[in-house]
């Protein structure tokens, strides 16, 4: 739940940080006797299984798991997100299961389909996972080698993986764990291609676990982290399934191989929309959980002095540090409100899809790639400058900073990498200042794009300011389409020219992106703080101001370039950016408080609520297997004869 929200739901906030009677994170069973780092690669997979099953089983007690909830309601159930980080430092090995491989079903199933393998699949009854990309392929799915062939003799679909390319690479839970998935692959009938489909496929025995005849399965290996996700590799060998393991809800073949198609090809790619969507709320997540860690260690760590003739002082009384910091705050709070505001078009948007009205589609598609992007661009970058503004520290596992680094920086590349996300949204964003330039009407979120007003005088508001990142965003984009339209008057071709101005349509983007974040921020703070109490009403509105002017300071050579700020605004800018600081620092540990995320959750010596840091620190370190002993055996077999010259 956002910081806004909880706000906007609990007037007077309570910090719970202690663990609720009958409550999921009780369990003690749940955490590890010995901090995972100290076991192996195969023993940290067995024991995130161990934690996985208890975990279940837990959450559908305490969750009182509705066979009827619906996969909206189940994922935006933030608490199972928040609480899986107590549980599971790394992702556990079953996150594609209700990440990818039910909301797939719920996307991509007709409703016998659905009603069949839901049942199962929320059950746990099977595991599954989200098969796509592979081991040649990840980000152009027209590109996947994996072919299904409608064989109407036997009615049955032949899978198969034609080379060592094809092989399924990198899905969640595909090494070990799961026993189904869905996979896409591209369709064949009587030699025609009918593009990518999924496909719910059967991997394992379910009673053995055993790879069933015709499939390969293993693990990937070591990763830079999720290292218990157990991602894993998949290959057909020729394997046959039933013609009603095609999810058909918006392409069917029918018995005679007749291929009905969808009213959009695009429709198969529903389940990466919905997951980008999920994304944007998991790093505001992350967020705060990082700005929780760094802001509470800042308040406890005292070094060096501002002044001689004073002792020590918090290191969160550095400008600098609450420079490095307090835009962490802000941040999990924008991204928490957008998260929602695009929750919202999205489940609008599939609303108004189930009635066959597909218009909105794009924008959303476009909105998410977008959004996706900056939420774990900004993310994994901050993340890191936490972890940096703890020192030394911020380095141990123990911190959990790292770990926590390793979500955020996985999210830049999996569900669609950054960069080829970014080109999404602008394509969309030229395609509507080619609409817009005919005097056809644009999506909201685009709309601005036409505003052909006169460049107006700059101003230090958060109007000026929004309004400048969109002057920013539609010159950009304008500067895109120019280049484009000389370079093709040229002679190049429109995908080279495309290609040749691909840089610059990267950056548009993102400005695209930043207006959109901006002016949603504000404006759905602005509609919830109606509700607050004045105190409260007035920090939120300062941590919106805060966001937007350190963005401007950010962005200044886009500002420079596209609107008529001045030098002297700008040093107001500083200026009253620097106020800012002054004004938010004395809240700065009452707001993370507010994140309410318990100890166990932070899973961090330098976070946890009592302040005990350096206690906590000694704590870990003497879990270390190395401190069982005062000499290890390494040194009689190698240290000594090396010493004595024996070696
Ligand atoms: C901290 C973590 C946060 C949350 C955790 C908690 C919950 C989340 C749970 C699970 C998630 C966690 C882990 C996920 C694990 C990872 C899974 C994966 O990675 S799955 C695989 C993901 N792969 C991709 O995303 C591939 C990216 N590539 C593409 O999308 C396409 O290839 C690309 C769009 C780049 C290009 O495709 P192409 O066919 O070349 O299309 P083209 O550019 O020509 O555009 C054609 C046409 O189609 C439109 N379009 C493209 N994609 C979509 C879409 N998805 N939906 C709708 N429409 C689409 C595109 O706009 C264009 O339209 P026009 O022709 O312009 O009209
Ligand atoms: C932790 C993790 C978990 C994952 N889980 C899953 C999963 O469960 N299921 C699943 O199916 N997949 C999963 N993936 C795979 C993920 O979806 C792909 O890695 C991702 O789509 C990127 O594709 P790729 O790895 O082939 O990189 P590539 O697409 O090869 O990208 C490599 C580089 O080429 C650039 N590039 C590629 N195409 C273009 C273009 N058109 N224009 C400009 N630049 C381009 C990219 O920007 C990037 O810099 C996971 C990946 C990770 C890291």
């Amino acid at each position: 739940m956002g910081l806004v929200d909880q706000l906007v739901n609990q007037p007077h906030y309570t910090l719970v940080n202690q663990p609720r009677e009958n409550d999921i994170l009780s369990h003690k069973e749940l955490f590890d006797s010995i901090p995972e780092e100290y076991l192996s690669h195969k023993e940290k997979y067995e024991n995130a299984i161990r934690k996985t099953v208890l975990y279940y089983r837990l959450m559908q007690k305490y969750q009182n798991y509705k066979e009827g909830s619906t996969i909206l309601d189940e994922t935006r159930a933030n608490y199972r997100n928040l609480v899986s980080f107590a549980v599971f430092k790394d992702y556990p090995p079953l996150m594609l299961h209700n990440g990818m491989f039910i909301p797939a079903i719920a996307g991509q199933g007709t409703p016998e389909q659905q009603k069949h393998w839901l049942k199962r699949a929320k059950n746990m009854e099977i595991l599954g996972t989200y098969a796509q990309t592979e081991l040649g392929h990840g980000t152009f799915i027209r590109g996947l080698e994996t072919t299904a062939e409608y064989d109407p003799s036997t009615e049955e679909f032949v899978l198969h993986s034609p080379t060592l390319t094809s092989y399924k690479w990198w899905p969640g839970g595909l090494g070990h764990t799961v026993n189904y998935c869905v996979v896409m692959a591209q369709l064949y009938i009587r030699g025609r291609h009918h593009g990518m489909q999924p496909f719910l496929v059967q991997l394992r025995d379910e009673a053995t676990h055993m790879p069933l005849p015709g499939v390969k399965l293993g693990e990937i290996g070591a990763k830079l982290g999720l290292s218990t996700v157990n991602n894993g590799f998949l290959a057909f060998e020729h394997h046959r399934i039933p013609r009603d393991r095609m999810l058909m809800k918006n392409a069917q073949v029918l018995k005679d191989g007749t291929f009905v198609a969808g009213p959009s090809s695009k429709l198969a790619y529903g389940t990466m929309i919905y997951v980008r969507v999920i994304i944007v709320n998991g790093m505001a997540n992350l967020m705060a959980k990082a700005a929780t860690i760094a802001v509470r260690y800042s308040a406890v760590r005292r070094q060096s002095q501002i002044k001689p003739s004073e002792p020590e002082c918090q290191i969160l009384d550095y400008v600098t540090q609450q420079h490095k910091l307090l835009i962490c705050i802000a941040t999990s709070l924008a991204f928490s409100t957008c998260a929602r505001w695009l929750w919202d078009v999205y489940t609008g948007v599939m609303g108004q899809m189930e009635s066959g009205n597909m218009d909105h589609l794009p924008e959303l598609h476009a909105l998410a790639c977008s959004l996706k992007v900056v939420s774990t661009m900004d993310v994994s970058g901050l993340v890191e400058r936490c972890r940096l503004a703890c020192g030394g520290h911020g380095f141990m596992h123990s911190s959990n900073l790292p770990y926590t680094y390793g979500l955020a920086t996985a999210a830049c590349t999996y569900e669609g990498e950054n960069t080829v996300l970014l080109l999404q949204t602008a394509r969309s964003l030229v395609k509507a200042w080619q609409k817009g330039s005919k005097g056809k009407p644009l999506s909201p979120t685009e709309a601005y794009l036409m505003d052909k007003s006169p460049v107006p005088k700059w101003e230090n508001t958060l109007d000026g300011i929004i309004a400048g990142f969109r002057r920013v965003s539609a010159g950009k984009v304008q500067d895109c389409v120019s280049k484009i339209d000389k370079l093709v008057k040229m002679g190049t071709s429109y995908e080279d020219a495309w290609n040749q101005t691909s840089v610059r349509l990267v950056a548009a983007s993102e400005a695209h992106s930043r207006a959109v974040i901006l002016a949603t921020f504000r404006s759905e703070v602005s509609r919830a703080a109606a509700a607050l109490s004045p105190p409260l009403s007035r920090v939120l509105h300062q941590l919106v101001h805060l966001y937007c002017v350190y963005w401007a300071l950010e962005r200044l050579g886009d500002l420079l370039l596209y609107t008529s700020i001045a030098e002297r605004d700008v040093q107001e800018l500083q200026q009253q950016y620097e106020d800012l600081l002054q004004k938010i620092r004395p809240n700065a540990v009452g707001l993370v408080d507010a994140f309410d995320l318990r100890d166990e959750i932070l899973n961090s010596t330098l976070g946890a609520y009592d302040g005990r840091v350096y206690e906590r620190l000694m704590e870990e370190a003497l879990k270390s297997p190395l401190n069982a002993e005062p000499v290890n055996q390494s040194f009689h077999q190698y240290l000594k004869p090396f010493m004595h010259g024996k070696l």
